[in-house]
């Protein structure tokens, strides 16, 4: 290894790198092994592949559509098999295993509860039978020798009419496992605004929410979320950078909204697997979060749907090292970035910095130094 590549940082070391994760859906994280016994267990009848691998795959191509609107109908299939208490309970258990197993020492987990609710589940059910199982994959994960912990965002469906009342439950469980709130689904023709009261009472509460904006329309979608209504973060945010000019000569200028965004330190959630998904980047080597970070903004590494995109923290930073030479500290960089960004009270945030997320890279940048040593006294010897 040498000293010019030692910060950048292999597969295995990136799986062990602790890790933050802002923008990850319960209903989009299902082990594909999972929504089969579901669907045999509960006679759901719809699913396109009834056998594991051939049904991660159907989603991965499914979602790999171009659109937003074509990506979101695969998730009719999970959420047909989250209707239960114990089907919730186990998909809430199983992602915050997975997500632990995976290196991510913190999550905010969001969903849709009144998706969930053709059964009979009142949504309260719905929010309990979830924090129960996050609660439970908590524990298992200590037991494997993995710590973390996981918080929900409750979502409203954009196309929907009840941001108001998904809003008012979030702030019910506030201190009970629900840490913010938030709106998805379509986007063009769905614009924030519709869903303007759930954002008034929140700020009224002073409670916390994040928009899903500027990924399938652009600017006035994240000008309305941030001016109209106060989000302190985006979901994806990516069409910001069609208010940046960049000219040839490495010039860089930003446009009022942009400024805004940076100055501010408006946190963005960027997925990208997910957005090439989706259309909304062409190629990793595209994407904007190469500029955005370079630029300064506060960027986050997020997976959004680990089922439909097949990924995980740990793929989405090994195409970004791959894609953009990012080292530990570029690592370091975006996670200390969405831990500052998390919806727990500030002082829990600056103790996972400090006590979990920059002892961890510390841990892992030390790493070379006693592979070197081991090198340098073999050859010492024939190098007098
Ligand atoms: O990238 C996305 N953009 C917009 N909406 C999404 C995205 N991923 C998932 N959902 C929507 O959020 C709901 C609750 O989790 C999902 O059911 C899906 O419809
Ligand atoms: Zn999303």
């Amino acid at each position: 290894m040498t000293s010019q590549n030692r910060n950048v940082p292999g597969p295995d070391q990136i799986r062990r790198a602790p890790k933050v994760l802002l923008h990850d859906h319960l209903d989009g994280g299902l082990r594909p092994g999972t929504v089969v016994e579901l669907a045999a267990a509960q006679g759901y009848e719809g699913l396109p592949e009834t056998e594991a691998d051939r049904l991660g795959r159907w989603f991965r191509e499914a979602a790999d559509s171009g659109s937003l609107e074509r990506y979101l109908e695969t998730f009719a299939h999970t959420c047909a098999v989250m209707q239960s208490r114990d089907a919730l309970f186990r998909v809430a258990a199983e992602c915050a295993e997975d997500l632990a197993e995976d290196g991510v020492v913190y999550a905010e987990v969001r969903y849709a509860p009144e998706q969930h609710l053709t059964a009979g589940l009142t949504l309260e059910e719905v929010v309990e039978a979830v924090n129960d199982g996050f609660r439970e994959g908590e524990r298992r994960a200590r037991e494997a020798g993995h710590r973390i912990r996981v918080g929900a965002l409750l979502t409203a469906m954009r196309h929907a009419a009840r941001a108001l009342e998904i809003a008012e439950l979030a702030n019910r469980y506030r201190d009970r496992g629900v840490v913010g709130f938030d709106i998805a689904g379509a986007e063009a023709g769905y614009p924030p605004t519709r869903h303007l009261d759930a954002f008034e009472y929140l700020k009224r509460e002073n409670n916390h929410f994040t928009i899903h904006a500027g990924e399938a329309f652009g600017l006035p979608s994240i000008w309305q979320a941030l001016q109209w209504c106060g989000a302190d973060r985006l979901g994806h945010g990516v069409r910001i950078i069609d208010d940046i000019t960049t000219t040839d000569d490495g010039g860089v200028t930003l446009g009022r909204l942009a400024s805004y965004v940076r100055d501010k330190r408006v946190p963005l959630e960027m997925c990208p697997t997910s957005n090439l998904q989706t259309g909304a980047a062409a190629s990793y080597a595209e994407h904007p979060i190469g500029l955005l970070r370079k630029l300064h903004f506060r960027v986050t590494v997020n997976t959004d749907n680990r089922l439909m995109s097949g990924t995980s923290m740990s793929r989405e930073f090994e195409r970004l090292v791959d894609t953009f030479g990012y080292t530990l500290d570029d690592m370091q960089w975006f996670t200390v970035n969405a831990m500052k960004s998390a919806f727990i009270p500030f002082d829990e945030r600056l103790a996972m910095i400090n006590d979990v997320v920059k002892p961890g890279y510390a841990e892992l940048k030390s790493e070379w130094l006693f592979r070197q040593t081991a090198v340098t006294s073999g050859s010492s010897a024939s190098s007098g």
